[in-house]
């Protein structure tokens, strides 16, 4: 398996090969982050290598001059040798991981390892290894480990090659079948874990649709749904929303788990924040399809707050990324608000407000707004309650004295405007849901 990633700083080069079809601006936002990705895992990346192809390299991924100069760098025998980020210690320095901004083969792995000679990662497995120490929760780390072993089992057998035909062969041992190969062995492994992870899955599943139902049929509680790309401040509205406190961190996949709290101060109906896992481009597929229960959350939420980093100068590119697996999950058609977040990262001042004038005129309906500015986020709190209000009426209720075990329930389930009495009952005026309300009067009915 693969070598586990120390916790001290390590030295790693960038390489990335810039396809035909790919801007240069677009390709320098990819690099930028992933260098943001290997900062999260503990990495200094002290240069980049850069190439323009028609295609990768179907050996190896670079070109062959690339990988050579590659090799000179990583040996110390370049002949000027320059650094975009100088280590930490000039005179002693060893690059530990040259990191592949795409998914590679794993024979081109193999091969630009030995080549270059030191270890390999490419994108993919970057993500999964921040995905892997960041999970929290059982099922988080149940879905990690699925997208791992497979991503790991193709892997496997390179290795197996690489091991060459003497190593492979192993004695039924165990009871298992003789003769079978490390490959075959190793295969099976993962397959069986696979299959277990994913009961345990299914098994919590159940357990958390229970739940949900169970919140659900509380009092009809309404639900909002925080989604966008991982760092836009998702967590950080939700603390400023519901004052909960949740993770915040200025690395990229803080949160994998989602989280529900009330919006405060509470409304009526009570309205419950979901926080979600973030998203990224290239969010390898294996991770899409484990996160997809992790974000049914968003799908049963009646409104999607879409959050936006819009101090990233790749934003765009960050919103349509958002957009696509939205739809890929089936949240297409649930409302959403975009809420332009990090407005006070932006410039100066009127920085600030030109950026605000553009987005609103381009995205009507839009939020621009700072999570770190209280008066902000009383304001989207407002327009969040608004939403949920719109389909409200209000209607008049009368509670016998006798009934006064109702009163705790028009409390709970309306907004009572006034409330007056005389010595045959109280008079309550009540702005509610339709169904709330009409339930209220009927309960009242009864007695
Ligand atoms: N300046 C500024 N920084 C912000 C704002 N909102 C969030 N941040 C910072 O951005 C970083 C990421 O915030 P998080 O709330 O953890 O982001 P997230 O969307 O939950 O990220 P993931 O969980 O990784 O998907 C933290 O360092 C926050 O303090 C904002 O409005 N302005
Ligand atoms: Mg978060």
């Amino acid at each position: 398996m693969q070598k586990e990633v120390k916790e001290r700083s390590n030295l790693a080069l960038v390489a990335a090969v810039q396809l035909p079809n790919v801007s240069d601006a677009e390709f320098e936002a990819s690099l930028t982050e992933l260098r943001e990705l290997a900062k999260t895992l503990g990495y200094d990346v002290v240069k980049t290598f850069v190439q323009k192809r028609a295609g990768f390299d179907i050996k190896a991924y670079l070109g062959e001059g690339k990988r050579e100069e590659i090799r000179a760098f990583v040996n110390h025998e370049s002949y000027d040798v320059e650094f975009d980020k100088a280590p930490p210690n000039l005179n002693d320095w060893e690059i530990d991981t040259v990191l592949v901004d795409h998914e590679i083969s794993p024979s081109q792995a193999r091969n630009l390892e030995k080549e270059v000679g030191c270890e390999v990662m490419d994108r993919t497995m970057v993500i999964l290894e921040i995905f892997h120490r960041n999970a929290r929760s059982r099922a988080a780390r149940a879905q990690v480990e699925i997208a791992r072993l497979g991503y790991m089992a193709p892997r496997l057998r390179e290795a197996a090659k690489l091991a060459g035909p003497q190593g492979r062969q192993r004695s039924g041992e165990g009871g298992r079948g003789a003769g079978e190969s490390h490959t075959e062995l190793d295969r099976r492994k993962v397959r069986d874990r696979i299959a277990e992870l994913q009961q345990d899955i299914i098994a919590m599943e159940a357990e958390r649709k229970t739940q949900r139902a169970r919140r659900q049929g509380r009092q009809g509680l309404a639900g909002v749904a925080l989604v966008g790309y991982t760092n836009a401040g998702k967590s950080t509205l939700m603390r400023a929303l519901t004052g909960s406190e949740v993770l915040v961190a200025n690395k990229l996949f803080a949160t994998l788990d989602t989280t529900v709290r009330a919006l405060y101060p509470e409304s009526i109906p009570r309205i419950l924040v979901s926080d979600t896992v973030g998203f990224i481009k290239n969010l390898p597929h294996g991770l899409v399809a484990s996160f997809k229960s992790t974000l049914d959350e968003a799908l049963d939420a009646s409104l999607l707050l879409h959050v936006i980093d819009a101090s990233d100068s790749g934003f765009e590119r960050q919103l349509e990324v958002t957009n696509e697996v939205l739809a890929e999950i089936g949240a297409d058609d649930v409302p959403r608000i975009r809420v332009f977040n990090k407005i006070d990262y932006v410039g100066d001042d009127a920085a600030q407000a030109a950026l605000t004038l553009t987005l609103q005129s381009r995205y009507p309906d839009c939020v621009v707004m700072s999570a770190k500015r209280p008066d902000d986020v009383a304001q989207l709190h407002q327009k969040i309650v608004a939403i949920y209000q719109q389909d409200q009426i209000e209607a008049e209720i009368f509670l016998p004295w006798e009934a006064q075990q109702l009163r705790k329930n028009i409390y709970a389930t309306c907004q009572v405007l006034a409330e007056t009495s005389d010595d045959t009952g109280a008079f309550f005026k009540v702005r509610g849901e339709v169904d709330a309300v009409r339930k209220l009067s009927e309960s009242v009915k009864l007695i």
